[in-house]
């Protein structure tokens, strides 16, 4: 039934979220994945038992974080579903399920959670819409399309919400689309501004394509943005340049493998800054800079930190109308960056590790990056950055040039012809690492010797860090401090999704989806059958919420 009791979402109560409350992607706008909340800490995890769990019917990667507003939560999975539950009890208030096309090609079948805005909430689906939701009902009370799923355009992300504007960016950078960013009006739909991430004939940056490549060239923006409300910037994210072979497309490709900082007011460009140049490796850096303000060489100033999927771990200076590049370091093993120009920030590639047309190309990490979408976290606590890493992954594939046919598979490679290699003699793949931001310094790492780490981690003021993204299924609470296991449980299937800990009645909570699926599962596939390391490629699908509360 209905809910009875909601609170309206404000612009103050996102831009200050109450303790208890996780209400956009990261719980605040800067983006750190962090909450205050240390009622479930490092003394009392050990007795951290599920309350209630929730089976959300469908199969494939359940990335999103549970939405908590006072007592409410909100749960988007694939298929393009919301669930409203009670967030004490597990009771269901309402279900959404959108109808998708029959024709409809998912090549990534998720969905990264729902924005909110006053009574409403937004969910973007694979089929390219926007749809705003009766928070208290599920009524459907708009739906605009976006753009056109059968041109390979769709949405995965979770909408960013900015005084009552719903910001989307698109996917579909390995189907030759022309990505963009774009708001529309929270209570209507209407569409307020776009922005592509490719500039069109006449626009600064245009000049770094050739010929017609603009139009096709990828630069999705398929991950929430970050926000400063002091400056008021959005920090975005974009993705890969298309087709992958560098090749296909000279020219540094602004603003692919980028950050944007964009006026939520008109999507103007105020700033960027360009991770690396004529992407031709799938590296997206799409998963948004976190905004934290630390002492770095004796000077306090305002960083945006990406650990990035092109392997650097990436400080950059914000400022009102720039993007200063400070540092950068490999936080991976990788042989495709000889080094990193001291004032640019531009890294120096290696041509033999670069993908180009009629040739196979090896490069190390693989595709999947040092680091793909899955989100790190920074602890206002320990001052630590903690990043769900991938080490001892390399790739390669056959470039190939390919006419753009709209709709199909864009790669300027054979699908089967992507290869992930384990390194030789490798005694671990995923990582788990701490990194101190201000000196550059790993402070602790935890290794997975028979697993990737593909999923989301978030850090509480209990000094824990939570997790899952191995495909032995587990749940895991770390010490913050000193990344040793506190805790963990095995689940219902492996975990891509986002934890959170929110708070009802003061009782702290800990929630995270299972559910395997899209590249988690892919990543498991190449690991299994191609490189025969000892795991088993049977990590089972089918999501469930998991609710946890220490014991009493
Ligand atoms: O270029 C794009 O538009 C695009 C979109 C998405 C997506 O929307 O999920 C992914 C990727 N690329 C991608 O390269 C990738 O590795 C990836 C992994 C996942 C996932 O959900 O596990 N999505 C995506
Ligand atoms: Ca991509």
């Amino acid at each position: 039934g209905p809910i009875e009791n909601y609170s309206p979402v404000t612009a103050d109560r996102l831009k200050n979220p109450e303790p208890g409350n996780w209400m956009l992607y990261r719980r605040t706008y800067d983006g750190q994945g962090y909450s205050p909340l240390d009622q479930i800490n490092t003394s009392n995890v050990k007795d951290l038992t599920p309350v209630w769990t929730f089976s959300t019917g469908v199969v494939e990667g359940h990335e999103a974080p549970p939405i908590i507003n006072n007592g409410v939560m909100f749960v988007a999975t694939p298929a393009g579903q919301v669930i409203a539950l009670n967030a004490k009890t597990g009771d269901e208030y309402w279900r959404y399920k959108r109808q998708l096309p029959d024709d409809l090609f998912q090549l990534h079948p998720t969905n990264r959670g729902v924005g909110l805005w006053q009574d409403k909430l937004y969910l973007a689906t694979t089929d390219d819409h926007v749809v705003a939701l009766e928070a208290k009902t599920g009524k459907v009370l708009w739906d605009t399309k976006v753009q056109d799923y059968k041109k390979g355009q769709y949405l995965t992300l979770m909408p960013l919400v900015i005084d009552g504007k719903v910001i989307v960016g698109g996917s579909g950078g390995e189907l030759g689309v022309r990505g963009y960013v774009v708001a529309f009006d929270a209570d209507s739909g209407k569409e307020l501004w776009r922005t592509f991430t490719i500039p069109g004939e006449g626009e600064p940056g245009h000049d770094t394509w050739k010929g017609d490549d603009w139009k096709s060239g990828g630069g999705s923006a398929w991950m929430t943005g970050n926000y400063d409300p002091d400056t008021k910037t959005i920090y975005w994210g974009v993705g890969n340049a298309a087709p992958w072979p560098g090749d296909t497309h000279p020219g540094d490709n602004l603003y692919t493998s980028s950050v944007l900082g964009l006026d939520p007011d008109n999507g103007k460009i105020k700033a960027f800054h360009q991770y690396h140049q004529n992407d031709s490796w799938d590296w997206d850096e799409v998963d948004a800079p976190m905004l934290i303000d630390f002492q770095r060489d004796g000077r306090s100033f305002k960083s945006l930190v990406h650990p990035g999927r092109d392997a650097i771990f990436w400080i950059l200076e914000r400022k009102p109308d720039r993007i200063n590049y400070v540092a950068g370091w490999p936080f991976v093993h990788t042989d495709v960056w000889k080094g990193i120009e001291p004032e640019t920030g531009k890294p120096i590639v290696d041509p033999a590790h670069k993908p180009i047309i009629g040739k196979r190309v090896e490069f190390c990490p693989s595709l999947w990056g040092g680091k793909d979408w899955p989100s790190a976290a920074y602890s206002q606590k320990t001052g630590l950055v903690y990043v769900p890493a991938n080490e001892n992954f390399c790739g390669g594939f056959t470039g190939e040039k390919v006419p753009l046919v709209e709709g199909k598979l864009w790669l300027g490679t054979k699908p089967e012809d992507i290869g992930l290699k384990v390194v030789p003699g490798a005694d671990h793949y995923g990582e788990l690492q701490a990194w101190d931001p201000a000196t550059g310094k790993k402070v602790w790492s935890h290794n997975f010797p028979k697993s990737q780490l593909f999923g989301s981690v978030t850090a509480t003021a209990g000094d824990l860090v939570l997790g899952g993204g191995t495909n032995d299924r587990m749940f895991r609470a770390f010490n913050a401090k000193t990344g040793e296991v506190l805790w963990e449980q095995k689940t219902n299937s492996g975990i891509m999704g986002m934890p959170i800990a929110y708070a009802v009645d003061g009782t702290e909570y800990i929630a995270v989806q299972s559910g395997w699926g899209v590249d988690a599962q892919r990543i498991q596939d190449a690991l299994a059958t191609g490189n025969n390391i000892g795991v088993e490629n049977n990590v089972p699908q089918g999501g469930v919420v998991w609710v946890f509360a220490v014991k009493k």
